[in-house]
């Protein structure tokens, strides 16, 4: 691919280490940010030293926070905002988008009272915008280190996913298309709520017994809630599902686990959402999803739970008791749903 001009939106942790990336491919990087100070620091230290510290920034990645000139004659934009700030910085920076700039997704998480994807959000905010997601399982720590990782890259043409694809791709990040974009999205978007809920089994003390049972049973319920809004079951058993949802939850670079194991600790969720300084999706997303859940009829216990940890104060030992003694289930949906009457009739 030649050498294209890439904006990435946000310099926290992801969009910082996604500049690097992007960077080692040959494209020229740009990265926008808020804060003048920020900028400033960056520029002269050449490291993220509040998101990602350590990592050695090269001199050619350029750091602005003047939108215009960011996106001056720039082919892709990477939005590595936390969700709920997606709208507004779209909106910030609107004037200066064009329509032959493709827009590519990498932030995972469900827009709060609007319940929106971000893909959602963007067809809002930017009319006849080409849109793309790129998700998986990858921390930022250790793509800034270029420890081999791989991610999905989806969108409804294949041309814009094989795109993000040539954009991203190098020895060390494997990217693999998909055109599943509903499926991609709510898959990074509702891991994050498992993965605090296993932080919290983490922080009262539960074991692997009970973080297994939630990877397994999380993915069927963000699975049953996807395939009721259109999205592929297959998304769910890739990538961008399982894969995402067993780093998120096992991993101790993970700011939705880590979050989750201040709260089982007996922290608060201010003290918590404080201790960890960057965004926790999970806590933001478990609100919209439990609407999601309820507006589609789909039983998500686990969500559910968080949910009402969260919102209902519920004490913790309430929630996982209640969890634990729901009414007994068949594990296969199809066994529930009686389509397979040969096996209940034996
Ligand atoms: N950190 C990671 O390893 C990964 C993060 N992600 C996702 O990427 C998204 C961003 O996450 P991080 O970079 O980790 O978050 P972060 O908390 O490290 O940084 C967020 C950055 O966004 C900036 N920001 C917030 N509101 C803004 C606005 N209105 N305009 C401009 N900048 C704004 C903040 O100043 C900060 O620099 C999240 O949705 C996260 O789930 C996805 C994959 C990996
Ligand atoms: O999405 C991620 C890894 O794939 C990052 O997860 P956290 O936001 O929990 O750190």
């Amino acid at each position: 691919m030649e050498p294209k001009t890439i904006t990435v939106l946000g310099a926290g942790s992801w969009g910082t280490a996604l500049g690097t990336v992007l960077h080692s491919n040959g494209h020229r990087t740009r990265l926008w940010m808020r804060s003048e100070q920020q900028a400033q620091e960056m520029i002269e230290q050449r490291t993220n030293q509040r998101y990602l510290p350590d990592v050695q920034l090269a001199r050619e990645i350029e750091m602005m926070t003047d939108p215009e000139r960011a996106l001056w004659k720039t082919d892709a934009v990477v939005l590595a905002i936390p969700t709920q700030q997606v709208r507004v910085a779209l909106q910030t920076v609107n004037p200066y988008l064009s329509p032959t700039m493709l827009i590519i997704n990498v932030a995972k998480g469900i827009e709060k009272k609007s319940y929106c994807r971000i893909s959602q959000i963007v067809e809002e905010e930017v009319k006849g915008a080409s849109f793309a997601v790129l998700s998986g399982p990858s921390h930022a720590e250790e793509v800034a280190r270029c420890m081999p990782t791989t991610l999905v890259a989806a969108a409804r043409s294949k041309q814009i996913a094989e795109y993000t694809q040539d954009l991203f791709m190098n020895p060390y990040l494997r990217v693999y298309t998909n055109p599943d974009v509903v499926g991609v999205e709510l898959a990074g978007a509702l891991k994050n709520v498992i993965a605090f809920g296993a932080g919290i089994a983490d922080g009262i003390g539960y074991g692997d017994n009970s973080r297994a049972a939630l990877i397994t049973r999380g993915i069927a319920e963000i699975a049953r809630l996807g395939k009721q809004m259109g999205a592929s079951l297959n998304t769910f058993a890739g990538l961008a599902g399982i894969g995402d949802l067993i780093v998120t939850c096992t991993s101790m670079h993970s700011r939705n686990r880590r979050a989750g194991i201040l709260i089982g600790q007996g922290n608060s969720l201010e003290e918590t959402l404080a201790a960890i300084g960057m965004v926790v999706e999970g806590v933001f997303t478990a609100d919209a999803a439990y609407e999601l859940a309820l507006h589609h009829h789909v039983e998500m216990p686990i969500t559910t739970a968080i949910h009402n940890l969260l919102h209902c104060h519920q004490p913790v030992e309430q929630v996982v008791r209640e969890l634990m003694t729901r009414q007994r289930k068949h594990e296969m949906e199809e066994v529930a749903a009686g389509h397979m009457i040969e096996w209940l009739e034996k």
